[in-house]
């Protein structure tokens, strides 16, 4: 009974029939159904609805190897991960292993295992999508992202932990009959009076996961110099960036400063690297992490990154502070906001097309990353959704608008090549780079052979684009 329940409710991404309808459309455009066929498409995008509900099959961590020889790291990984042993798909105890990736030399790989089939208990709790999403990808539960809890929940209570998947469940309801997915079972060590009458913001964890339906170690506050938890193609964009001691480098879109902390760590932490984000808080969070992870070169504004070049003739000379004259950065990253419709696990999406479709015309907006590119300078553009529309049309777009701007070869390149239908010719389509898990996709049971492993941590991953430019 249980594995069929866990089956049902593990189903597709929830999302609104007119945002399904629209990326329906994106995969069976004209020159994919003409290339696969139309059942092919329907199928390739059949696959991408069912794997983006669930996580990737690896967790990846970079490890900080400008401050430590990676092997040291992967030695402490080790002994912390020794105090928490897995559990195999039958339940059973087993060490997690760690993987080095061949072609990534500062990652660090751990193998989620699931899902597995879990026995429902009878009391409820029910959280947040987002806290959902994080439980799926190892983490505990934290207070603030609990919605319900039976009445009289004491800690040492053993709990069935459900997902609000509309988000129709409000804070400090007793029960939840809305639609919610299953992600097992934990122990409260909070009361729900902890969690619910407390003056004042509520911290820490209040379930801790003990049976979760996928299981990776939880890594909240691990070894917080030595790795830093990134999905792994954002850890390929740094090194497409190729950043070298000394340069003056842009990243334009920068918190919370994952790949503003891997570039500096690229850098030697020699140069600068100014980091912009529009959001005052989040800025806080880039200067926390490059503190953190003892990176100075890191110079952290918030600015809006539209309005980042001087105007008028006369600039200024530069300095590490926005606007800047034209033609300041040896490299320019920019990570652009957008629909995040590649992020994994995802149980539901509540936008409107209309939602989905504001973020072409402000990424074209932050494209003033070219002015501020120095010519034979190198620009990637890179977001971590499936759109054409954010994607392989704003390279069409770019390469029109921006004659000075050319594609260039990718390095390491993991993923697969741009997608069709976006009238990009083939050579073009081979430089770019869409990290696309549905094609790897065989469903939530695909087991693995071991030779194959790496692959699919390559493979399986959230959907991802990146495109890099040489301004000419
Ligand atoms: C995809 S996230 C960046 C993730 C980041 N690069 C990382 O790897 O940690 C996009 C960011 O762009 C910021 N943003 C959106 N519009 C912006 C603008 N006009 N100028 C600067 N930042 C902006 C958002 O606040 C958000 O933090």
């Amino acid at each position: 009974l249980m594995s069929v329940m866990n089956k049902n409710v593990f189903r597709q991404i929830a999302l609104r029939q007119e945002v399904r309808d629209y990326l329906r459309n994106v995969y069976t455009n004209k020159e994919l159904v003409s290339e696969l066929g139309e059942d092919e498409a329907e199928r390739v995008f059949a696959s991408l609805m069912s794997c983006v509900f669930h996580p990737p099959s690896f967790t990846c961590l970079r490890a900080s190897t400008h401050l430590f020889p990676i092997q040291d790291v992967q030695h402490r990984l080790e002994q912390h991960l020794a105090q928490q042993p897995g559990r195999d798909c039958y339940g059973d105890s087993v060490p997690t292993p760690i993987f080095r990736h061949p072609l990534l030399p500062d990652v660090l790989l751990l193998p989620v295992s699931g899902p597995r089939d879990v026995r429902m208990q009878s009391s409820e709790v029910t959280v947040g999508a987002q806290c959902g999403c994080a439980v799926l990808r190892g983490a505990h539960v934290f207070a603030p992202g609990v919605l319900s809890t039976p009445k009289f929940m004491k800690v040492g209570d053993v709990v069935s932990v459900f997902s609000d998947v509309e988000g129709r469940c409000t804070r400090g309801a007793k029960e939840f009959q809305g639609k919610k997915v299953f992600l097992g079972n934990g122990v409260c060590v909070m009361d729900r009076s902890d969690i619910f009458c407390t003056e004042g913001p509520i911290r820490g964890v209040a379930i801790r996961m003990n049976e979760a339906i996928y299981e990776s170690p939880s890594f909240d506050g691990v070894l917080p110099t030595e790795l830093f938890l990134q999905n792994l193609p954002s850890v390929v964009v740094g090194h497409v960036v190729g950043p070298r001691p000394g340069e003056r480098i842009l990243d334009m879109c920068a918190a919370p400063g994952g790949k503003t902390t891997h570039i500096a760590a690229l850098m030697g932490n020699q140069g600068v690297l100014v980091a912009l984000d529009k959001i005052k808080s989040k800025v806080e969070k880039i200067r926390q992490n490059a503190h953190t992870l003892q990176l100075d070169c890191i110079k952290a504004y918030c600015h809006d990154s539209i309005q980042a070049v001087q105007s008028g003739k006369t600039q200024e000379p530069f300095t590490d502070v926005p606007p800047f004259p034209e033609e300041s950065f040896d490299r320019v990253l920019l990570d652009a906001p957008c629909s995040g419709l590649g992020q994994r696990p995802n149980m539901a999406v509540t936008w409107s097309v209309k939602e989905v479709c504001s973020y072409p015309p402000l990424q074209r907006k932050l494209f003033t990353a070219v002015r501020l590119l120095k010519k034979g300078g190198v620009m990637v553009y890179s977001t971590c959704t499936v759109t054409l529309a954010e994607n392989e049309e704003q390279v069409a777009w770019a390469l029109k608008t921006f004659p000075c701007l050319t594609l260039e070869p990718q390095e390491p390149h993991l993923g697969s090549p741009g997608m069709l239908g976006a009238a990009l010719s083939p050579d073009q389509l081979m430089l770019l780079q869409r990290f696309r898990p549905e094609l790897a996709w065989g469903g939530a049971r695909d087991g693995h052979a071991p030779e194959n492993l790496l692959l699919k941590a390559s493979t399986d991953t959230i959907g991802f684009f990146i495109a890099k430019f040489i301004k000419r």
